[in-house]
């Protein structure tokens, strides 16, 4: 039977006179990744920030690793890690002394090193963040995020931006993470990602969940209500030609 780790029931969020989460209900299991997907606006941001304790509901219950929202949100903050939009760094530090800045902040015993080398940044340790390309500040970000031994973390769209073999590398690093027992939630436009990565996904359209279920579970829904695809599919798609054609190691290290 699958733990839930994360519990929201009936979650509403209104701005002003906007509902912009219409009473939603899901779990995520314990030693998951679970998807949040839907289109711009659907409410996906707002969710995953409530569940952070980074902003107010309006109603509903969240329950984080057995603490609930309303009485204990600094014990759900101790147990989350949350990816920060990048600006946030400073810029005038290298990535070790980040990572030590980020373990001082969270009162943690970090190896800058050993973090730096599991995003495979080793070579990077003396850089400043502003000098990294767009796949290793990606990386450097989920770094950040394990600073605290978190027991889940919350990616919002990690590989937008990414070029394949960068993606696709980003892909392994969540794996890995999730692999050593860490739940991770992770928002993604990309079907395929989610396809890969995702045990269970939610889709969110204006503010409701339309489905959850495993990706392959969905797909076999929608073909039984007689679904097919007008074109044939292919054995490889054009991503599979591009990494045939360009490798795939990164290019940037
Ligand atoms: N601070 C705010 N004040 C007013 N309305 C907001 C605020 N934040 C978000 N909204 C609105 O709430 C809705 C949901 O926004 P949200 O950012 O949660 O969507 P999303 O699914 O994360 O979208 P995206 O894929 O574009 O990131 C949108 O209509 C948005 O305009």
């Amino acid at each position: 039977m699958a733990t839930p780790i994360i519990s929201v029931s009936n979650l509403v969020k209104d701005y002003d006179q906007f509902r912009a989460v219409k009473g939603i209900s899901f779990e995520v299991y314990e030693g998951e990744i679970f998807g949040l997907l839907g289109p711009n606006g659907a409410g996906k941001s707002t969710t995953l920030e409530i569940i952070e304790t980074l902003r107010e509901k309006t109603s509903g219950d969240v329950v984080v690793g057995g603490y609930n929202l309303d009485r204990e949100p600094d014990a759900i903050k101790g147990i989350i890690g949350v990816q920060l939009q990048a600006s946030g760094y400073y810029p005038g530090l290298n990535l070790l002394q980040l990572v030590d800045l980020f373990a001082g902040l969270y009162n943690q015993r970090v190896h800058a090193m050993d973090l730096l080398r599991t995003v495979n940044l080793e070579e990077k340790a003396r850089a400043k963040f502003k000098d990294l390309s767009g796949g290793q500040k990606q990386r450097f970000s989920v770094a950040t995020t394990l600073i605290n031994k978190p027991r889940v973390v919350f990616l919002d769209e990690p590989t937008t931006g990414l070029d394949p073999q960068a993606r696709r590398n980003l892909w392994e690093l969540i794996r890995k993470i999730n692999a050593e027992g860490t739940t991770v939630i992770i928002t993604t436009h990309y079907m395929d990602e989610a396809e890969y990565l995702c045990n269970r996904i939610a889709i969110i359209d204006s503010g409701e969940i339309v489905a959850l279920d495993t990706p392959d579970q969905l797909i076999d829904n929608l073909v039984a209500t007689g679904f097919e695809r007008s074109k044939e599919v292919k054995k490889a798609n054009l991503e599979d030609v591009f990494i045939q054609l360009t490798g795939k190691h990164l290019r940037e290290d």
